[in-house]
């Protein structure tokens, strides 16, 4: 496997992994397939629509009534007892044993990359997979984004960086369109086919205690052409207490951050307000 650091300046760097063993003809079914059930009539689309008890499944973020910036299938891949199967698209055939697949694939991924941070940072390599707990999560969103020209013009997907430990998204083959922050300025990342990005998300900034910074990013509409996208959110265990590892707290390296179960559920309330959740775990 590779790690590609593709650095957009001197100091903001995207990890981009290739040689990650899936095929470019794996990859390809998978993009295709997302593309092809989100090409679907809207009311078998809606056979999935998520609810307001249970996310999982068709939806958009915005109220029904507004042209959305983005539809997204979100569906929870790990742990498996906790699949909502009755969202799981039966149309196309076969995407349910495909994201079963990926599911799997990015996994692996995900373990891999989390045991060489914390081999990076001299810890014992398990140390952020233990921080997860045992239930930890994988949560896959499929974006799907329609052409500029169909949106208001003003909507351009919030600012943010993802609540999760790390995400691993697969990008459009062709639409470049995502952009991260640094020191004020937003950066187009480019697009290698076939790459998968790793964003570090605000938990694995809490688990470092700072080492690692959460990434901050934007989805900026193409005019003419639609644009897919395939995040996975790899997250600790909801129940579990998560801080700043011991191991990274010393009498110089106080805790930066707080210790809290469930962050993912204070998210969304900062998030509408335009702040960064971050920011209130912050000691
Ligand atoms: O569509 C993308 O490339 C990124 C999507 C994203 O940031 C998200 O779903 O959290
Ligand atoms: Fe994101």
């Amino acid at each position: 496997m590779m790690l590609c650091f593709y650095f957009l300046t001197y100091n903001i760097c995207v990890p981009q992994l290739v040689n990650h063993g899936m095929s470019i003809e794996f990859l390809g079914k998978i993009r295709d397939i997302s593309k092809q059930f989100f090409e679907l009539p809207l009311e078998e689309k809606e056979k999935y629509s998520k609810t307001s008890i249970n996310p999982d499944g068709y939806g958009t973020d915005y109220p029904k009534n507004t042209s959305p910036i983005s539809y997204r299938l979100f569906l929870k891949i790990y742990p498996e007892e906790e699949r909502s199967l009755d969202r799981w698209p039966k149309d196309p055939q076969n995407f349910g044993e495909l994201l079963n697949e990926y599911g799997m694939e990015v996994q692996k991924l995900h373990d891999f990359i989390a045991r060489a941070m914390a081999q990076s940072l001299n810890l014992e390599e398990d140390s952020f997979l233990n921080g997860y707990g045992v239930n930890s999560e994988m949560v896959l969103r499929i974006n799907y984004y329609p052409p500029f020209a169909d949106v208001d013009r003003a909507r351009v997907m919030t600012r943010h960086s993802d609540a999760s430990a790390l995400t691993f998204l697969l990008k459009d083959r062709e639409v470049e369109a995502l952009e991260v922050l640094n020191d004020g300025s937003w950066f187009k990342v480019p697009i290698i086919p076939h790459a998968i990005m790793v964003i570090i998300g605000d938990q694995i900034e809490i688990m470092s205690n700072g080492i690692f910074k959460s990434v901050e990013h934007r989805i900026r509409p193409n005019l003419e052409k639609g644009r897919i996208s395939l995040a996975m959110f790899c997250s600790p265990d909801l129940e579990k207490e998560v801080g700043p590892l011991k191991e990274l707290v010393t009498e110089d390296c106080p805790p930066l951050y707080k210790t809290m179960k469930r962050y993912k559920d204070s998210f969304e309330q900062y998030y509408i307000k335009g702040l960064r959740p971050i920011s209130a775990v912050k000691i």
